[in-house]
């Protein structure tokens, strides 16, 4: 079915029905999307004479109920949904709106009053995209509305009151609910059937197409569409509080045709403005040029994310060094007051932190206090077997300075470990100025969690179990030969690495029975002979070395492969979107710190096949890292 693209845009993102109606739930689950129900609170009490037509003040409800669930849901646990849903469905005769009659007389005057005649059923949809900034709730809104014409046959009064004593019209708008017995009623319908069930599902389809699959400006044709009048006063303005946002007010003037009207997407949307938003100020740039939804430029999400990435990833990097997830760790939730009093910091602004690790999901909020997500514990925590807290101080500590010199490294087309961190880029592994144990150790942390991450996956990408040797070179800690020898166990396995590692190796060995397949050696494998293996392995070495000192290792290597012997290269590559994506980020790393580049998969494959090297084959392991395996030709 065509609109299930559309539906399915929602199936990753939390909805919420800010509605109760068992109606509305049924058509939307019939159409396969995923929600939860949160009923609004919102008492359906604008002042109906303040709206210039009935559909407005069905659409201003819709969006009250849809902004009172956001905000609830927001407040209460700091994490809005992504998108809620607000609806109100109301009858229209003779320039009186109907809603739910209050009780038996009511519904005898509403429904004499549609008997014999046509009138209009409208419902006013909202869809509220909600965002959480800074522990403010942000919202995008769409709303838009359906009408669709009912004629009524003349009711006699028994059936009236027959109908009316069946209880069907209690909780309908106009008294009457056309999918059961009130069906009976009606002659004739022009329009939106499910409209005047309750939900306008084919609008607000198109609405989401709209929303999620904006025309290219080339494709817009300009057209008249339906606009919502100016809606300036509410009959009770706190009913919009909550989580800092509030309904823009319209801006009038600016569209076509009827002189007044929206400027946002789709017919009667319109963009909530929050001050310092730059989608605030792209809505007034866009009122000013008398730009139409349609033509609306796209809302640039990506590219902001981008813009604040850092802020998020020294967010991060902030709650582990305070060590946040190390105090979760094992414990019943804790409150902010206990945290911040732990981690010796200002309450409120330690809150302000953990709302944050809570609003990206690395932290849970409940009433008892904060406590770890999973995630947390399973790479945050200090000390876990997967920690990943020394690479992330790692970023903290020494690439963040680098990356402040990103300016001058393109610049002046050098990496800037001097300027940076006061050492010549030849001296980063092997330092002529020793590194405090501290700083090495958390180098080799870093290596250690970030490897272990794929060790599994590079072990046993091929079928490495006919060879008896293998030798690591630049293994640093000896994750990827733990992993060969629990995989391979007539493998023995040498690590080598330079001095400066090997003296805290030991902290990094396994305790298992793999430990006796595994040995640590120091050298240098640019000078030192290498140790005798039928399988050299080379992870993530090639990429901080410039040309020259590629072709110097690899004959290095090829000169001690026998032939029949293999090397093993892990590498993230260049050549599909997603491994580019790390391997570009690791590009501008080794542009700041290290004399390499990044090469694509056919520039590795030639650099072995050069280095005799032959049968190369190539496996993609998890979302990024290729690794080759080649065999050594007899010369
Ligand atoms: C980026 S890390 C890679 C570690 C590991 N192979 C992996 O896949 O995670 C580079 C490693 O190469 C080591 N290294 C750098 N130059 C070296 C040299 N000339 N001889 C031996 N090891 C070296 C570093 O000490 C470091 O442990």
């Amino acid at each position: 079915m065509a609109l299930c693209p559309v539906v399915g845009k929602l199936l990753h993102k939390r909805v919420v029905l800010a509605s109760a109606s068992p109606r509305r739930r049924e058509i939307l689950s019939n159409a396969g999307v995923r929600f939860e129900v949160v009923p609004s609170r919102f008492k359906e009490k604008l002042n109906k004479a303040s709206f210039s037509a009935p559909y407005a003040y069905a659409v201003e409800t819709a969006k009250q109920k849809a902004l009172d669930v956001a905000s609830r849901m927001h407040q209460k646990d700091l994490r809005a949904p992504d998108v809620v849903i607000g609806a109100d469905t109301i009858v229209t005769v003779g320039g009186l709106i109907l809603e739910k009659p209050v009780d038996k007389q009511d519904a005898y005057r509403m429904l004499s009053s549609l008997s014999g005649k046509e009138h209009s059923v409208f419902t006013g949809v909202a869809i509220v995209h909600c965002y959480s900034r800074d522990g403010q709730l942000d919202t995008d809104i769409s709303e838009f509305y359906e009408e669709t014409k009912v004629k009524f046959s003349e009711l006699s009064e028994e059936l009236l009151w027959e109908y009316i004593h069946s209880g069907e019209p209690m909780d309908k708008a106009g008294g009457y609910g056309i999918q059961a017995l009130g069906g009976m009623l009606v002659e004739y319908i022009h329009g939106d059937f499910l409209n005047v069930v309750g939900f306008p599902l084919n609008h607000f389809c198109k609405k989401l197409a709209e929303l999620y699959y904006p025309p290219k400006p080339e494709d817009v044709q300009r057209v008249k569409h339906d606009s919502i009048p100016t809606v300036d006063t509410f009959e009770n303005p706190s009913d919009v509080e909550g989580g800092g946002s509030e309904p823009a007010q319209r801006n009038p003037g600016s569209g076509e045709g009827e002189g007044w009207g929206p400027c946002a997407p789709g017919a009667g949307g319109s963009l909530v403005e929050a001050e310092g938003d730059p989608r605030a100020r792209g809505t007034k740039e866009a009122a000013k040029c008398n730009r139409t939804a349609e033509t609306l430029p796209p809302f640039p999400a990506d590219l902001l994310e981008l813009i604040e990435g850092f802020k998020a990833s020294k967010a991060l990097f902030t709650a582990c060094k305070l060590k946040v997830f190390d105090l979760l760790r094992d414990v019943a939730p804790q409150k902010a007051v206990d945290i911040a009093g732990n981690v010796d910091a200002s309450l409120y602004k330690t809150e302000r932190l953990l709302d944050f690790c809570t609003a990206v999901g690395i932290l849970e909020k409940t009433e008892q206090g904060y406590s770890n997500t999973e995630l947390a514990n399973l790479y945050l925590v200090s000390d876990s077997e997967d920690s990943l807290h020394s690479f992330i101080m790692r970023n903290n500590d020494h690439t963040w300075n680098l990356f402040t010199h990103l300016e001058f490294a393109i610049q002046e087309g050098t990496s800037q470990p001097r300027r940076a961190l006061g050492k010549e880029a030849e001296d980063l592994f092997q330092d002529s100025h020793p590194q405090s144990k501290e700083t090495q150790l958390q180098f080799m942390r870093a290596m250690h969690g970030l490897t272990r991450l794929t060790a599994h996956q590079v072990a046993t990408a091929f079928n490495l179990s006919w060879f008896t040797s293998a030798c690591d070179l630049g293994g640093c800690t000896g994750a990827l030969a733990c992993k060969l020898a629990q995989e391979y166990p007539h493998l023995q396995v040498t690590v080598l690495d330079l001095p400066n590692v090997m003296e805290h190796a030991s902290c990094f060995q396994p305790h298992g029975p793999e430990a006796a397949q595994i040995s640590f050696v120091s050298g240098d494998f640019f000078r030192d002979s290498l140790p005798r293996a039928d399988l050299y392995i080379l992870s993530r070495i090639l990429h901080d070395l410039p040309d020259d000192r590629v072709h110097d290792l690899l004959s290095r290597v090829s000169g001690s492969s026998k032939p029949g012997g293999s090397l093993l290269l892990v590498e993230a590559v260049l050549d599909d979107e997603q491994a580019a994506r790390v391997s570009l980020m690791q590009s501008l790393n080794t542009l700041v710190q290290t004399q390499g580049r990044q090469r694509s998969r056919g520039e590795y494959r030639r650099l072995l096949q050069q280095h005799g090297f032959c049968d190369v084959q190539v496996a993609r392991v998890g979302d990024t890292l290729d690794v080759f395996l080649g065999t050594r030709a007899a010369p």
